[in-house]
């Protein structure tokens, strides 16, 4: 029978089924039939997508992530963490910093352990892009990527951002009140992102803290997305609410990111990776 072994792990709650590609062979054309299967709550493992962690020829490994749509995305902050967490623990890197590449950058991941475990992991997941042409979004370009959505009488202001990954960012006075299975569909669909995007609603609470909601691109709603999370304190910065240099919490349905967007232009993102089971899975 065709069969893989797996790891089910989350952070804060965004939970992949991760497949250790140095061991186990998937067909490439399979890929996306699988994150469907796996992710299936009812008749796979439940999950928001597959993330493969593979060797690398230019990092010290690869990561390649699945929505649970089976659409491939280009990068995934979560992911990052527990790849990160994974490849420590199994011996796959064994310096407790290293290299992960991604489609879209390759990025620098540091563990930090506690009672011989991986508890939480810091990665420099690089610049933010506002260029339309790359995030990518139509019209012309501009210093920042922005625009206006009219949804239910109401105009909804956003930034896009791509952090690897296309993010639209949009702050609502209460988040509890945010469109998010409404708007969030909709924009992620809407024609000015040919690539769709991953939509998120904050709410601005003090400078070095922000309430976040999100609806991704390919899962919908997930209790956290760290790519988004970096996109959404990158866009509060430069709306002049926060500041760079100082560590932004971020209050995700999971629990809690820190970020900082460096004066250098890298952001940081700080926060857990967790294991929650392993086993066989069988096609
Ligand atoms: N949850 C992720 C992002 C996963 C990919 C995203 N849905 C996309 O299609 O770009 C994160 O933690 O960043």
């Amino acid at each position: 029978m065709n069969s893989f072994r797996y790891t089910k792990m989350h952070g804060l709650g965004n939970n992949y089924i991760y497949v250790n590609m140095f061991e186990e062979q998937l067909e490439e054309a399979m890929l996306p039939q699988i994150a469907i299967q796996v992710s299936n709550i009812h008749t796979g493992i439940g999950s928001d997508g597959l993330i493969l962690i593979c060797p690398s020829t230019i990092a010290s490994v690869k990561m390649r992530i699945f929505n649970n749509d089976g659409s491939e995305a280009k990068n995934c902050g979560n992911g990052l963490r527990c790849v990160a967490k994974y490849a420590f623990e199994h011996g796959l890197v064994q310096s407790e910093s290293f290299t992960i590449e991604t489609i879209s950058c390759i990025v620098e991941a540091t563990v930090h352990i506690q009672q011989n475990k991986v508890d939480q992991v810091t990665i420099n997941m690089g610049k933010p892009i506002f260029q339309r042409s790359l995030i990518p979004m139509t019209g012309q370009e501009q210093e920042f990527a922005e625009d206006n959505i009219e949804f239910e009488e109401k105009e909804y202001h956003f930034q896009a951002v791509s952090m690897g990954n296309p993010h639209a960012v949009i702050e609502v006075e209460e988040i509890s009140k945010a469109p998010l299975t409404t708007l969030g569909p909709i924009l992620e669909q809407h024609e000015w992102f040919p690539e769709r995007v991953n939509v998120e609603f904050i709410e601005f609470l003090s400078e070095n803290e922000i309430n976040f909601v999100v609806w991704e691109r390919g899962s919908g709603v997930t209790e956290a997305c760290g790519t988004g999370a970096c996109a959404a304190a990158v866009a509060m910065i430069q709306k002049g609410k926060c500041k760079k240099d100082e560590p932004i919490t971020v209050h995700l349905q999971g629990g809690d990111l820190e970020i900082t967007w460096a004066s250098d232009g890298n952001v940081w993102m700080k926060g857990p990776a967790v294991t929650i089971t392993d086993g066989i899975y069988y096609l």
